[in-house]
Formats: C-alpha cells, sequence, structure tokens
C-alpha cells in the first residue's frame, strides 16, 4: 500500500519492559474473560466444563503466539486507545483528529485492533468524493455500524442496509419528500409558535433558557406531526406521559447507540436490556400510530387534509414492522440534526448581535409577516448564517464506510501524498466532515471563525458535506433547511436579542450527532 511518508510515524512506539508484561498479563485476563463470555452465552448456562477448558485452550494457544510476538503493535493499539478514551470523555475527539490530520497529511492509513483490519482516515474531498460517489459500488455502510443501529431501528432502516435493500428503502421514502414544501411549513409554523409562546410565558420566571433543550421538544413534536399527523405535544405542556417518556428513551437510546458503534465489535460481548426496552417501548409507541392509520375511523382529532408522511409510506404495501423500521429511521434522522445545528446557531447569534440585527433587516426587508417557501430559499444573508453553521458544526461531525471490493483512492499516498492509494476489500475508511470544513487551505486563514459573509462569493462542492453527497446523500436537506430557516426566522421576529449566559467554554460532544455539552443558555428579549 502507497503512503504518505508520515503516515504511521507514531503508529509503533517502544515501551518499557515492565510495561510490556502488564499489558501481556492484562490481555490474557481479557482473553479468558471474554472466552467466558462467549462460551455462557453460546450455551446459555449448560452444563460445559470439559467443552470451555478445550475451548480456552485452542484460545489461549491461538492468541499467545500473535501476542507475545506481536506485544509492541498490541501496547501500542492498547495506549492508542486509552488516548481515544481520553479524547472521547475529554470532548476532543475531533480536535484531536484535525491536529493527527495536519501532522500526517489530508490521509492516512493505519491499523485498528486487532491487527488484521485496517483503517484509512481522511479529510481529502478528492479522496470523499471516490468514496460516496465515483467509487460509490466500492463502499458500503461498515457492518459494524449497522450493528450498533440493528436493536432501534430495525433490519429494513434506510440506515441498516446497503445494496439492493437499501436501494428498495429509498426508493419508498423518497417519494414521501416530494411534495413537503407547501404543506411542511404550516407544520413547523405551528410547533414554532408554541415555542415562542413557551418562551415568552416562561421568561419572567426563568430569564435564563436552555434552547438546546426546547429545540429537542420541538423537533421532536415537529416530526411526529410530520410523520405520524399528531404531536408528541411536548411544548404544549400537557403530553401524555408516554410521549415524555418516547422522547426521554429515544435520547438515551441515541447515546448507546453511539457507543456501541465506537466500540465496534466489542458490544457483541454484552447484552443491553436496558436499550433492548427503550427499542421495544418507541417500537410500540410508534406501531400504535400505524394501526390508526391504517384504520383511518379510530383517529381521533386529525385533519384529514393535511400532509401525512405515513399514508405516503402505507402506500407502500409495507408490513407494520417494516413501516416502523422507516418511520424510526426519520426520527433519527431529523431530530437530533436540526436540534444540534440550531442550538450551534443560537448559541453563535448570542455572541453576534451584529448577525442578529443583520437577520432581523433582512426580515424587515421582506415587508412580510408570513414568508413563503419561496421567500425563504431567496434569504440570501439568512441562507448564508445557516450554511456556516453547518459548515463549523455538521451534526454528522465523523462518519465511515467500508471498502466491499479492492478499490483505489485517488489521492493521499507516495512521497507527496499525491499519488493514489490502493485500498483492500474490508478496509474501514473514515472520513471527517467537520475536520474538512475547517481546513485552512480550502476556507482560509479564518476558516475557524463564524463569517457567514465568506458565503458571498464561496463555491464548494465535496468540500463541504454537511448533508453527506452521492447516491446515499440526505433525503430530508431540503425540508431540513427550509424548516431551520423559518424557525430561525420566526425567533427573530418574536425576539429582538439573544444574550449568553453561560460562562463555561462551549464544547461540541460527539455522539450520533453533535450537541453542545451544556446545552445553549441564554436570554431573550421579546421584540
Ligand atoms: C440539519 C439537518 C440534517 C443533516 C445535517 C443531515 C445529514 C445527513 C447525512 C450526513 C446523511 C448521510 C448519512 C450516511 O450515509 O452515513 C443523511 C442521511 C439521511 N437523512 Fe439527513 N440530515 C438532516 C436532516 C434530515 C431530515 C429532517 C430528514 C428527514 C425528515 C433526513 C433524512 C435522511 C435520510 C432518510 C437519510 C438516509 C439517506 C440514505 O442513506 O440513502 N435528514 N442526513
Amino acid at each position: 500500500m502507497l503512503l504518505h511518508p508520515k503516515a504511521g510515524r507514531n503508529a509503533v512506539e517502544s515501551l518499557s519492559r515492565a510495561a510490556h508484561i502488564w499489558y501481556y498479563a492484562a490481555s490474557l485476563v481479557i482473553v479468558v474473560l471474554v472466552a467466558r463470555h462467549v462460551v455462557h452465552v453460546v450455551f446459555q448456562g449448560q452444563h460445559t466444563r470439559p467443552l470451555e477448558i478445550t475451548f480456552f485452550a485452542v484460545l489461549a494457544a491461538y492468541v499467545h503466539g500473535p501476542l507475545r510476538t506481536d506485544h509492541e503493535y498490541y501496547a501500542a493499539a492498547a495506549r492508542r486507545g486509552l488516548q481515544t478514551a481520553r479524547a472521547l470523555k475529554d470532548n476532543v475527539m475531533l480536535q484531536t483528529r484535525r491536529e493527527t490530520l495536519e501532522y500526517t497529511g489530508n490521509t492516512f492509513v493505519h491499523g485498528i485492533f486487532p491487527r488484521w483490519m485496517s483503517c484509512i482516515t481522511t479529510d481529502e474531498p478528492e479522496n470523499v468524493k471516490a468514496v460516496l460517489s465515483s467509487r460509490f459500488e466500492d463502499w458500503a455502510l461498515p457492518e459494524m455500524r449497522i450493528k450498533s443501529f440493528l436493536p432501534v431501528l430495525g433490519k429494513h432502516s434506510i440506515f441498516t442496509t446497503n445494496g439492493a435493500e437499501w436501494q428498495h428503502s429509498r426508493a419508498i421514502l423518497r417519494p414521501a419528500f416530494v411534495r413537503d414544501q407547501i404543506s411542511d411549513l404550516a407544520c413547523i409554523d405551528r410547533h414554532v409558535n408554541k415555542l415562542i409562546a413557551h418562551i415568552r410565558a416562561s421568561i419572567t420566571a426563568t430569564p435564563v433558557i436552555d434552547l438546546q433543550a426546547l429545540f429537542s421538544m420541538m423537533t421532536t413534536d415537529s416530526i411526529s406531526d410530520f410523520m405520524l399527523g399528531q404531536s408528541t405535544d411536548l411544548l404544549g405542556g400537557d403530553a401524555p406521559q408516554d410521549s415524555y417518556t418516547f422522547g426521554r428513551y429515544f435520547d438515551e437510546s441515541m447515546q448507546k447507540i453511539a457507543w456501541r458503534a465506537r466500540l465496534g465489535w466489542l458490544t457483541m460481548l454484552r447484552a443491553d436490556p436496558e436499550l433492548d426496552e427503550y427499542s421495544a417501548f418507541m417500537r410500540a409507541f410508534v406501531k400504535r400510530f400505524v394501526s390508526d392509520v391504517r384504520d383511518k375511523s379510530g383517529m381521533k382529532n386529525v385533519d384529514t387534509r393535511k400532509y401525512v408522511f405515513l399514508d405516503e409510506l402505507l402506500k407502500s404495501g409495507e408490513s407494520d414492522e417494516v413501516i416502523c423500521d422507516h418511520l424510526l429511521s426519520i426520527f433519527t434522522a431529523g431530530r437530533d440534526t436540526q436540534t444540534s445545528v440550531l442550538s450551534y446557531l443560537f448559541f453563535e447569534l448570542s455572541r453576534r448581535p451584529d448577525i442578529v440585527a443583520t437577520i432581523r433587516a433582512e426580515i424587515k426587508e421582506l415587508g412580510r409577516e408570513d414568508p413563503t417557501w419561496e421567500d425563504l430559499r431567496n434569504m440570501k444573508y439568512l441562507n448564508w448564517v445557516l450554511k456556516e453553521a453547518l459548515r463549523l458544526n455538521p451534526p454528522v461531525a465523523s462518519n465511515q464506510r467500508e471498502a466491499v471490493r479492492d478499490t483505489v483512492l485517488p489521492v493521499g499516498g507516495g512521497a507527496d501524498g499525491k499519488a493514489p492509494v490502493f485500498v483492500k476489500k474490508g478496509t474501514n475508511l473514515r472520513y471527517l466532515p467537520w475536520v474538512m470544513h475547517r481546513r485552512k487551505d480550502i476556507f482560509g486563514d479564518d476558516a475557524d471563525e463564524f463569517r457567514p459573509e465568506r458565503w458571498e462569493d464561496l463555491r464548494v462542492t465535496f468540500e463541504y458535506l454537511p448533508f453527506n453527497a452521492g447516491p446515499r446523500i440526505c433525503i430530508g436537506q431540503q425540508f431540513a433547511l427550509t424548516q431551520m430557516a423559518l424557525i430561525t426566522f420566526r425567533l427573530l421576529q418574536a425576539f429582538k436579542t439573544i444574550e449568553r449566559r453561560d460562562d463555561r467554554p462551549p464544547i461540541q460532544k460527539l455522539g450520533v450527532n453533535l450537541s453542545m455539552l451544556y446545552g445553549c443558555l441564554v436570554s431573550l428579549t421579546p421584540a
């Protein structure tokens, strides 16, 4: 494989002899514990002692060899594992990856534990283009990522399938997004108005509000309304307990999924009954709506004229189980992504009164209280602001694919890092929109600054990928952009200032989507 000369420079570093012995002993203990667990799971507690002993003996013999001869590699892997865990704990993972890429060049190849697996990390637009578009057929969602989402989204989800099954899911979902433009403005408007009423009502008693928490409630309400025809109505204040439980279980599940995705095959060693309980609840919650809509006579208080995603979905003729997989997937795709962008955007606005004033001037200039879909699309400055928020904090900050056949990346190899890189089937590739969007050689020396004006003459293709690209590009891109534009419009119509009320440094937490670790604490002044 052709490598950039600096690639893997710090991959194997010498360790003291004592560290090797400790590492070796610890590895053996882990192997024995893992093997015990596997035997227990496979034989479900049956009387298995002779079998267990044979299994341990074979496994120990198998693992002992590579560990002894390769202990430097495994010790370095363990050390890097600890560094990664620390970076995750301190929420500096993205920054760490950025520094690594700046040091190694824009593409580097490294081994991942166990040794026979290798991984490529890149923030190179040319390479990302090959993976997502020009050589799309050579890449798929990694098996481990699919496994981590499976308990919540099911096996028919657009996020847990590849190849023909994925094409089928996409073909079912796509038509449901065609006529979103008109009716969805009315849907999101209902919920943003509830948000504004909620803030106004609570503003005297609680002047400091966490916008992130409120955006999360609002997106739960608006997506359930759009999808199911009935809102969870968390912002309405008197939602049934089930709605709150659904929202809470959803949050918890996303956190668990993020951990499962990180731990990879290790997650298979431990069952997670809590996650199973959350999934069962969420599935039952959504299924009730499916049954209701199948039997229209059972529906109460439903405006039959409005567009409901589930109605469209049912036209596919799929079973309830498949429909539930799709609904939970759209929930996953649409809720936390928009919450993430809006929370970060309003955090920026809370320290940039100049930007608030410019958007408010643009709203005034429009001269209309109720913007149309076209109005929103044509508001130049408002759209720059959204693009800039998506550049600096794309909710899907890091993403992965796996090579399903031997293939080639256009750049990253050779002495100057410009030669192609051969990629063996099974190689994992991590690409980092968050890092790519902050490359100074692409976006300029002020790449880390929030400067909407840069979009005046910035033309981007694969350097800017908040919604991904190629055949798996986000289906909800236009839907999300319109909704976020309307939410920002309405909030800045209703409130004239936004002030930051938190002295702690803003920290982005890396989960399935980025979120703000301490929320978005602000105070708002009504207009
Ligand atoms: C700011 C908001 C959003 C962002 C930044 C975003 C970003 C993304 C990204 C990066 C992907 C690619 C994931 C991958 O292939 O690994 C994706 C896929 C997808 N998104 Fe979005 N998304 C947003 C909102 C939405 C909304 C509101 C919906 C629907 C209501 C939606 C539906 C989907 C679907 C169905 C896919 C799967 C596409 C496929 O695999 O073929 N997204 N999105």
